[in-house]
């Protein structure tokens, strides 16, 4: 749902239509979020349980499924959330042949591989969220231990999301300015433990987050998806196939 609050507040979308197996639930989330359109640019909101009501989509973001409970990691999901990819994903890829697949769901880079197999669709339309948010814990941890702005700090993670994720030191840079390297040229110390501690609790941040509110919110869709969607005319986010590359 903080994708879809993000799409519409940012009127990413002249058409947003919710799917979900939960009648209920869908109807009471679509209402809300009608409700707020007084305030907002005009976008057309429905939702419905059947995933034809996606027809003719130019983006399908699917974050349907099983969510990790208190300490349980992203692989546990597997399973479950394969047996529900199988189902969801060859229908959403019939009804919206050009569309541009963007997965949520974890294990994310797993079920990312999934539904590209599923959808039979190039690699360059079936795109997982990736290490999106690593990345985002991660300027945020150097950004608050530094004490500056973390939109002036460009780090990344890469590799799997969430527990084999590997932090790119050298690619930290503020203001432009690599700033490791930056360092060590100027011998100003720092501590490798402070590195290690930064990466742990990007690791470790979904886990707390769910431990102290049962889930976490994908709610920075617009700073790394919104070039996805084809009212925005600059295309400057960098997408990598799926076959062995990484996402920035
Ligand atoms: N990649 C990332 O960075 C992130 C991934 N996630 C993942 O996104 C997924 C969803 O998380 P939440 O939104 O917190 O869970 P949630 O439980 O709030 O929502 C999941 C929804 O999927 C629906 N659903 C279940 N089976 C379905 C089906 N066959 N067709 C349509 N809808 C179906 C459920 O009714 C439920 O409303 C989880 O796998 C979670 O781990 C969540 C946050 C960040
Ligand atoms: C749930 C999840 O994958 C995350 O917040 O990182």
């Amino acid at each position: 749902m903080a994708i879809a609050q993000t799409i519409l507040t940012q009127a990413l979308a002249d058409e947003i239509t919710l799917v979900d197996v939960n009648a209920d639930k869908l109807h009471g989330e679509m209402l809300d979020l009608q409700h707020v359109a007084a305030f907002l640019p005009r976008t057309k909101i429905s939702a419905s349980v059947n995933y034809s009501c996606s027809f003719g989509s130019d983006l399908v973001i699917v974050t349907a499924g099983a969510r990790q409970i208190t300490g349980e990691s992203r692989l546990n999901l597997l399973q479950r959330n394969l047996a529900l990819f199988s189902k969801m994903i060859p229908p959403l890829a019939a009804d919206s042949p050009d569309t541009i697949l963007l997965i949520v769901s974890n294990p994310v880079d797993v079920l990312t591989y999934v539904a590209w197999k599923l959808s039979g669709f190039p690699s360059n339309r079936v795109i997982g969220s990736g290490t999106n948010l690593d990345s985002s814990r991660f300027r945020f941890l150097i950004a608050d231990h530094l004490d500056i702005n973390a939109q002036d700090v460009q780090a990344y993670i890469v590799g799997e999301h969430g527990d084999s994720s590997v932090a790119l030191w050298s690619s930290i840079s503020v203001g432009g300015v690599l700033i490791l390297s930056f360092l060590e040229r100027q011998q100003i110390a720092y501590e490798k433990q402070t590195l290690a501690k930064i990466h742990k609790e990007v690791v470790e941040g979904a886990y707390e987050v769910i431990k102290l509110k049962g889930y976490t919110f994908l709610t920075s869709f617009d700073w790394y998806f919104s070039e996805l969607l084809p009212t925005k005319s600059a295309i400057d986010l960098c997408i990598y196939p799926i076959e062995y590359r990484f996402c920035f």
